[in-house]
């Protein structure tokens, strides 16, 4: 009821063993704090905030115009309303080094469990998009630096994502993030890989968990939980999967309330009254209610 019972530092702490187990991390994005119930709820590993979902969710492209006090409150918003722990985009951890350090400590305090900081220059785009570019060496190495010092809570997840692999090649963009690791990423999120043979060659390559985006309508292909495990991969997040559900069920159901002039077709393909309470807790909500007025002399 209202809150999450779990602490962020026993989310933090489970989400690390979790990941020593070796099995696979399946994390759908969330596009509400409702959502990430859904998703606790069919029991999934975690949650994961997505910047593209985010940046549509206030209308906007994902080209970097979000700030880290929008990302902070709402991924927090969202971390505080499931026990599961949150893994949040930070971008490019939105500014310099001290900036990202700043962003690291407002996460840890916002309930997060980890977030991933990449190294596309600013302003950064959709890692699906052309066109994008990225940071030299240096520049990449010091905002992992930055956002590892910065966190308070040893937990705190920082994972290293690379935009390398588009910009300049697979030896490259494996180089890049090899030196992410030894600057101290806790693990690594290779972006935009084309196939599973660019996922088998990151896991030859490095030691830390990685993580597999498996967005649609990009540039790699949909691989299943079973081949990512084979894959040796760690994470898996479905980062704009619900909101594209959500989306695409929504204008399905505009155009038949124009069309038929009513919602009534519609009934069975919503979430029931029943099922909305249900998720949201009610019944613990007026069970507390008895309980504070509930007196008699
Ligand atoms: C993972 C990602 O960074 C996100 O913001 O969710 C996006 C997803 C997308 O736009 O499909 C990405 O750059 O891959
Ligand atoms: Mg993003």
């Amino acid at each position: 009821m209202l809150y999450a019972t779990t602490t962020a530092s026993d989310k933090r702490r489970a989400f690390r063993e979790a990941l020593a187990s070796g099995r696979l991390l399946r994390l759908p994005g969330a596009f509400n704090p409702l959502s990430a119930r859904l998703i606790e709820a069919k029991g999934f590993d975690g949650v994961y905030v997505s910047g593209a979902v985010l940046s549509a969710d206030l209308g906007l492209p994902d080209i970097g115009l979000t700030t880290a006090t929008e990302v902070t409150t709402r991924a927090g918003q969202i971390a505080r309303m499931t026990n599961l722990p949150a893994l949040v985009d930070a971008d490019t951890g939105f500014g310099e080094p001290m900036n990202v350090a700043r962003t690291v400590q407002g996460l840890e305090d916002a309930g997060l469990a980890g977030c991933h900081i990449e190294d596309q220059v600013n302003p950064k785009r959709c890692g699906h998009l052309d066109g994008k570019d990225v940071v030299d060496d240096e520049t990449a190495l010091r905002r992992i630096r930055a956002a590892v010092d910065g966190r308070r809570d040893p937990d705190f997840l920082v994972v290293a994502r690379t935009d390398a692999r588009a910009v300049v090649g697979l030896d490259a963009a494996i180089d890049r993030a090899r030196a992410l690791v030894d600057a101290g990423a806790d693990a690594v999120f290779p972006e935009a890989l084309a196939g599973p043979e660019e996922f088998a060659a990151f896991r030859a390559a490095l030691d830390v968990p990685l993580l597999a985006n498996m967005t649609e309508f990009g540039k790699g292909t949909l691989l299943t939980a079973q081949q990512l495990t084979d894959l040796g991969m760690n994470i898996v997040i479905y980062p704009v999967t619900l909101l594209r559900l959500a989306m695409g069920a929504a204008s399905a159901g505009l155009d038949e309330i124009l069309a038929s002039g009513t919602q009534a077709g519609l009934l069975d393909r919503m979430q029931t009254r029943a099922d909305l309470y249900d998720l949201l807790d009610y019944p613990s909500y007026s069970h507390f209610d008895e309980d504070v007025f509930n007196f008699r002399l």
